[in-house]
């Protein structure tokens, strides 16, 4: 049957599908991974500015706990629909398994637009949603993080909340958290830091050096922010960056620190001084070595695929690729790096940030990220490797490898198909 190629859910479903038959995994195992083992609804009436109350959708979604935890993030955004998160929920155990923390997969969301709430309401509206989720929550059951919409304030929100219902303060219900609340070094980059770390073990892959190779970057939040920043300051030159507001470009390379100047303050990469306007829409098919989507699920798909350019995608947001684009890109010979393990970054951090939460003991910065490259250069090379010895490309590289690790831990916990 053919599936919705814009339904994230169904996109990573076909994905394991593939996955499945290739390594070979029974049915039973593949029937329980088709499908979340937890999906929270609740309703949230929030007080709003104006006197009025609001009822906002939220959803928690846990996939799979078999390794550990439930980790994932909160997600904020308009588009927030139950099949998303689960598609959201199920990536974070995959991702867990590629880099190999002992984490199982979660996320959740609230349908809303977050730039047209007030700090104040978006206080009460993340209050009220941690106090419906508080009983599946926790630092041994289920442990959120920022994602679209969210940041480090709302973690602390998250936090305060929990401590309150708990009656002590529990910093390691929540990962991404400001520094002097528990928060690790590195976390607020750690996802654009993972993203330089794949783009330059894939180069390598090529042949062709980082220093030099021209970047284009869909998305300039935390994630295409950070990313930028760092390959910039790792001598590649990015070249081309957008927005939902619009996006720009500079043949001789953007400079980043300044385009981080101009956002702070305009909102948006629209309008910088030290670029050209470019038709946002062309983004993903400027002529660049290496591309970034760090934006959301669904922009490379089967209409734009065969025009793009780049000879490496690096997928720092989740689910940027259809099902439909994966064979039309491998056929133009693009080296996809997997949104499974390009943006691992974020999480291999919030659970360093975990560890140093329940040690009470905090590292220096240094070997945040010198634990991050070590866990991601292994999980990089895990995944190629299990790609070759598959014969596949590495998106089904990367989910045999997961699905593997997954399937080990339920087999010990006595998941005898
Ligand atoms: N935060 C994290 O740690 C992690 C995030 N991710 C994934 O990375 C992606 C981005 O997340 P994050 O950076 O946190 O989110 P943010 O909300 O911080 O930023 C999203 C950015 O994407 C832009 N954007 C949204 N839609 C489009 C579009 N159609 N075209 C161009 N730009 C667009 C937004 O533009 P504007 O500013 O104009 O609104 C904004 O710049 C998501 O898929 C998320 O799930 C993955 C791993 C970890
Ligand atoms: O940091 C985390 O725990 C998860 C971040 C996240 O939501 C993601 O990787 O998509």
């Amino acid at each position: 049957m053919p599936i919705d190629q814009t339904n994230a859910f169904e996109a990573m479903q076909a994905r394991l599908r593939v996955a499945s038959q290739l390594y070979g995994l029974d049915d039973a195992l593949f029937k329980v991974f088709m499908a979340p083992s937890r999906s929270m609804i609740v309703s949230l009436p929030v007080l709003m500015d104006n006197g009025h109350w609001e009822v906002f959708t939220g959803y928690r979604v846990q996939h799979n706990v078999a390794r550990g935890p439930a980790k994932g993030g909160i997600r904020y955004d308009l588009n927030v629909t139950l099949d998303e998160v689960k598609a959201l929920a199920a990536w974070m155990t995959w991702k867990c398994a590629v880099v190999d923390v002992p984490f199982g997969g979660g996320k959740g969301g609230i349908v809303c637009d977050p730039t047209r709430l007030s700090l104040g309401e978006k206080e009460r509206l993340t209050r009220r949603y941690i106090a419906e989720i508080m009983d599946i929550i926790g630092p041994d059951r289920d442990v959120p993080a920022p994602d679209m919409g969210t940041d480090a304030q709302t973690m602390a929100w998250v936090l305060d909340t929990y401590s309150m219902h708990v009656r002590r303060t529990e910093n390691a219900v929540v990962t991404g958290k400001p520094l002097g609340l528990g928060g690790s070094l590195g976390r607020a980059e750690a996802t654009g830091r993972g993203i330089l770390i794949t783009a330059r073990e894939a180069m390598q892959r090529l042949g062709k050096p980082l220093a030099g190779a021209t970047v284009a970057v869909q998305g300039f939040g935390n994630v295409g922010s950070q990313a930028a920043r760092l390959l910039h300051e790792a001598g590649a030159r990015v070249v081309a960056i957008s927005d939902i507001q619009g996006a720009v470009k500079n043949d001789r390379g953007l400079d980043i620190h300044a385009l981080l100047k101009h956002v702070a303050e305009a909102r948006t990469v629209a309008g910088f001084r030290g670029a050209e306007p470019l038709d946002p829409k062309t983004l993903l098919t400027h002529p660049v070595d290496i591309l970034v989507p760090a934006a959301s699920e669904n922009q490379i798909t089967e209409a734009n695929a065969a025009q793009v350019r780049a000879k490496v995608i690096v997928e720092g947001a989740n689910g940027p690729t259809t099902p439909e684009a994966d064979p039309i890109l491998l056929e133009h010979g693009v080296l996809v790096v997997p949104d499974i393990l390009a943006n691992v970054g974020g999480v291999t951090v919030s659970y360093f940030e975990w560890v140093q939460n329940r040690q009470g003991f905090y590292w220096r910065e240094r070997e945040v990220n010198e634990r991050l490259v070590d866990y991601m250069t292994h999980a990089f090379q895990a995944t190629f490797a299990t790609t070759d010895k598959y014969k596949t490309n590495p998106r089904i590289g990367a989910y045999i490898l997961a699905l593997d690790r997954v399937a080990q831990a339920m087999r010990y916990r006595g998941f005898y198909a």
